[in-house]
């Protein structure tokens, strides 16, 4: 384990949690709960009191959609929005799936923005009221606050990246429109002596360059702290020498922790002047989500450490999910099927076996079983690994939450619709000739890592031979895990791992199924999630076929993930 470095404000983050609020349940690494962070927050908020320097707390969106607890209850997040609420976070914002559905964006607006009133930001996010129509901001678009321990002045935004898939009761405006808009352009005027932008945005994309370049352009040398999300990704990223960005990677695996010194503020009311430092300096670490390390980083242990509030956070957890019933067992996965860490395809990656077993079996609708189909599924519909042994109702949504559904393009000409996988594949800028961007087709974890990295131990690497990060002798040996590689080097990870492979997926896999064994057919049935709709239509005219939307037929009328559940059950049975 490596300590925390302190400074005079420090901050701890997290994104893209997914829902993941009742820790990993198959991953110890990865296992406390929203109630261990509670408590973890707030034994911090107690050291930072008594080291007499501030601590903030930061969400930066995507707190729902990938795990049981949210998905599985009707409505959805039944129990997670009041649990969640328990943290007292400073600075939240929102991502792109609280956006996706408008019941969600809906909740967002009714539950969580009152529940973290004066802190939740939408900077560039607006919501429709339902009963008028009216247009209004989904939050204040930033606040301005002075810390309680040493009066440093902040100015915080919340901006979510330029995202255009949001339903139809929220408007997510360009940053670079926003950054033109008389109140954002007077509050980087403001003399502060911080400023954070925290958003559901990717730290090197081009909406952070844009901020950093309109804050720069009127406070040349105010520090500037902004955290990340979106890509799942831990990260963190220099914009210049008073500038940097921080990510807390994805599903509460990591808690994010930034501290800064040296900033000039102006100290306590009533205290003397803060002393600014020589000069101001930035640290971050990435913090595995486990009591172990929670209980090292406070130097608490079992009994001292938890809260009330915490207990009872993950008491409210347990009681959900058995109300819900996540731990039903569907069927016993005979093996691990991995995402990423087993190349595509082989026998352990897990696309390899939807495409071979399970999509030629759960792409059928019985009036169509004997027509040739070629069904098409985008990879990022994929969320989470399966482990060996019990595929319970909670990994159904762990693996895929999304509500997507099976649609057609019926008897299409066969030279055409067997194009279609190529150019989703590889033809990035045919399509995005249409506006669209091929990579939103794969997993998110692909935005930043562009090749395979290979880890050792990997029976899939070419001689595996590469030797364990092994310190001494009679240390225990690492366990796999994150090894950051970042702006600032490879010393983020509070704990040390032996790296992990990654292995990276094409945006869509491919079944086809009742094909004649003679001859290529004339005619075929393309299938596909609802999701891709776009994407497939805007190749199919690539390959000079004009269809639209009207063309699209419903293929069945349960979700991916219920199909999939289905054939589970079928085909695994219930000995683990
Ligand atoms: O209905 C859907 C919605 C999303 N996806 C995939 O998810 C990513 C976005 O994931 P983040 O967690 O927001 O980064 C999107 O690019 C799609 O690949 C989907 O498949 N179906």
């Amino acid at each position: 384990m490596r300590p925390l470095p302190w400074g005079q404000l420090n901050f701890l983050q997290t994104t893209d949690t997914h829902g993941w609020i009742a820790g990993h349940l198959q991953e110890p690494q990865y296992s406390a709960d929203w109630g261990d962070y509670i408590s973890f927050a707030s034994r911090m908020r107690e050291k930072a009191d008594f080291r007499g320097v501030d601590l903030l707390l930061i969400d930066t969106g995507d707190r729902i959609e990938g795990n049981g607890i949210y998905d599985a209850s009707t409505p959805k997040g039944k129990y997670t929005y009041d649990i969640f609420r328990e943290q007292e976070i400073d600075v939240i914002t929102t991502g792109n799936h609280e956006l996706y559905q408008t019941d969600a964006a809906d909740r967002e607006y009714e539950q969580t923005v009152p529940n973290y009133k004066g802190n939740y930001l939408a900077s560039n996010l607006d919501y429709i009221l339902p009963k008028t129509g009216e247009q209004v901001p989904m939050a204040q678009r930033y606040r301005i606050f002075t810390t309680k321990n040493l009066g440093i002045r902040v100015l915080a935004f919340g901006f979510i990246f330029d995202f255009t898939g949001n339903g139809n009761n929220t408007v997510v405006q360009p940053v670079g429109k926003t950054i033109k808009e008389k109140w954002f352009q007077e509050a980087i005027r403001e003399k502060v002596d911080l400023f954070i932008v925290a958003g559901h945005v990717t730290l090197p994309g081009p909406e952070y360059k844009a901020i950093f370049q309109a804050i720069r352009s009127q406070n040349w040398d105010t520090p500037i702290q902004f955290f990340g999300g979106h890509s799942h990704i831990r990260d963190y990223h220099k914009y210049d020498s008073k500038s940097y960005g921080l990510q807390a990677g994805r599903y509460m695996e990591t808690v994010g922790w930034m501290s800064i010194d040296g900033i000039k503020g102006k100290g306590k009311a009533g205290a003397s002047d803060l002393e600014p430092r020589a000069s101001l300096s930035f640290q971050r670490r990435y913090i595995d989500n486990n009591l172990f390390g929670y209980h090292y980083h406070t130097g608490l242990n079992e009994s001292t450490f938890p809260t009330k509030r915490g207990i009872n956070a993950s008491a409210a957890i347990y009681k959900a999910r058995k109300a819900l019933e996540l731990d039903h067992n569907f069927g016993c996965a005979p093996k691990d099927l991995w995402m990423n860490r087993a190349p595509y395809p082989s026998n352990d990656s897990l696309y390899t076996w939807l495409e071979t077993e399970v999509i030629p079996e759960i792409a059928v609708i019985p009036e169509r079983k004997d027509i040739p189909t070629l069904a098409i599924i985008n990879t990022g519909t994929i969320r989470f690994d399966i482990f060996k042994g019990a595929f319970t109702r909670d990994t159904t949504y762990i693996i895929s939450p999304f509500i997507s559904k099976l649609v057609s393009l019926k008897d299409v000409p066969y030279d055409a619709a067997k194009r279609v996988e190529a150019l989703l594949n590889s033809a990035g800028q045919v399509l995005q000739a249409s506006g669209l961007q091929a990579s939103q087709l794969a997993p998110p974890e692909q935005m930043a890592v562009r090749s395979n990295i290979i880890g050792p131990h990997n029976p899939h690497a070419a001689g595996g031979t590469q030797t364990p990060l092994i310190l001494h002798n009679d240390d225990p040996p690492l366990i796999p895990g994150y090894t950051t590689k970042d702006d600032a080097g490879d010393e983020g990870d509070d704990t040390l791992h032996t790296p992990i492979t990654f292995y990276n997926v094409p945006n869509v896999i491919q079944s086809a199924r009742s094909f004649p064994a003679d001859a290529d057919p004339e005619k075929v049935d393309l299938v596909f999630t609802d999701f891709i709709q776009p994407w497939v239509l805007s190749a199919m005219q690539f390959t000079g076929q004009n269809y639209t939307a009207h063309d699209i037929a419903p293929y069945g009328n349960e979700t991916l993930t219920e199909l999939m559940a289905d054939w589970i059950k079928r085909h695994w049975g219930q000995q683990c």
